[in-house]
């Protein structure tokens, strides 16, 4: 579904590549976890996927398309839920999605049922015409994840979603996701959040300097880390304890 290969980053007037050489597939309906530490280099991969940045070097097909050649093909194929948040606040929820949606060309009554559908299943309904301005952080979460599934994209990038989140606010999101997936979306996600990856992906990548440190099924990443009980041990063991500090 996703091949990447030899692919690289260096910013503009940066002294250091903040992705190097990475070569990485994804598989069709997979649940795939990027983890790394700050700084590691997940946000950089997960923009160039998305065509929000060029690499350096380097390709990347998804479903067969090549990034380069099939530009427009793959806008349509892949949403993205980013990190900060891409709402509109004076706009009301319903209003934010209907433009969002528009921007795909989706539009009519079974578009406005779609997202009626999408809020009552997040638990926003009732807030469906209030101003997002008023929302707290993890119904903001929830109405920004609705913003870059509503076209049913084949693969989904999310960029920390379940970031300052209450637990219940995270179960949702969480539950949502899984539901999408069963019914066949890919979903690539990063997160700090160490149990939850643990519990949710069927695959995590561990990035860290722009590299690729480990891949596998939480399970195995476990298994081969002597004395770990969970991912957070293996994480700590390969990454290591020192603070990533960049200014
Ligand atoms: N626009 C930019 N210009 C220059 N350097 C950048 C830019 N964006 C990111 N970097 C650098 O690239 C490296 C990787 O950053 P990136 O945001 O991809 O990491 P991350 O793993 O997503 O981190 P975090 O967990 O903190 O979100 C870091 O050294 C960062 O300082």
């Amino acid at each position: 579904m996703i091949q990447i290969e030899q692919l690289s980053k260096k910013y503009k007037d940066a002294e250091h590549f903040s992705l190097l050489d990475l070569d990485l597939k994804i598989n069709s309906g997979e649940i795939f976890g990027l983890l790394g530490p700050n700084g590691a280099g997940k946000t950089t991969l997960i923009s160039i996927l998305c065509g929000l940045i060029k690499p350096t070097s380097g390709t990347f097909t998804i479903d067969g398309l090549d990034f380069k050649s099939h530009k427009n093909q793959l806008k349509q194929l892949i949403g993205i839920v980013p990190q900060e948040y891409a709402l509109y606040p004076s706009l009301t929820a319903y209003e934010n999605l209907y433009y969002f949606g528009s921007m795909f060309g989706l539009k009519g009554p079974s578009f406005n049922a779609l997202i009626e559908e999408y809020l009552d299943i997040l638990g926003l309904g009732q807030f469906a015409h209030k101003k997002i301005k008023a929302f707290s952080g993890g119904m903001k979460r929830r109405v920004n994840l609705i913003a870059g599934m509503l076209h049913r994209p084949k693969v989904l990038f999310l960029d920390e979603p379940t970031v300052g989140v209450d637990v219940q606010s995270k179960t949702v999101i969480i539950d949502f996701l899984k539901e999408l997936n069963s019914n066949g979306t890919t979903i690539i996600y990063t997160s700090h959040h160490l149990n939850e990856a643990e519990n949710f992906c069927s695959r995590v990548g561990i990035i860290d300097h722009g590299k690729l440190i480990c891949l596998g099924t939480p399970k195995e990443l476990i298994q081969n880390e002597q004395g770990a009980q969970h991912l957070e041990e293996v994480f700590l063991a390969l990454t290591g304890k020192a603070l990533r500090d960049y200014a």
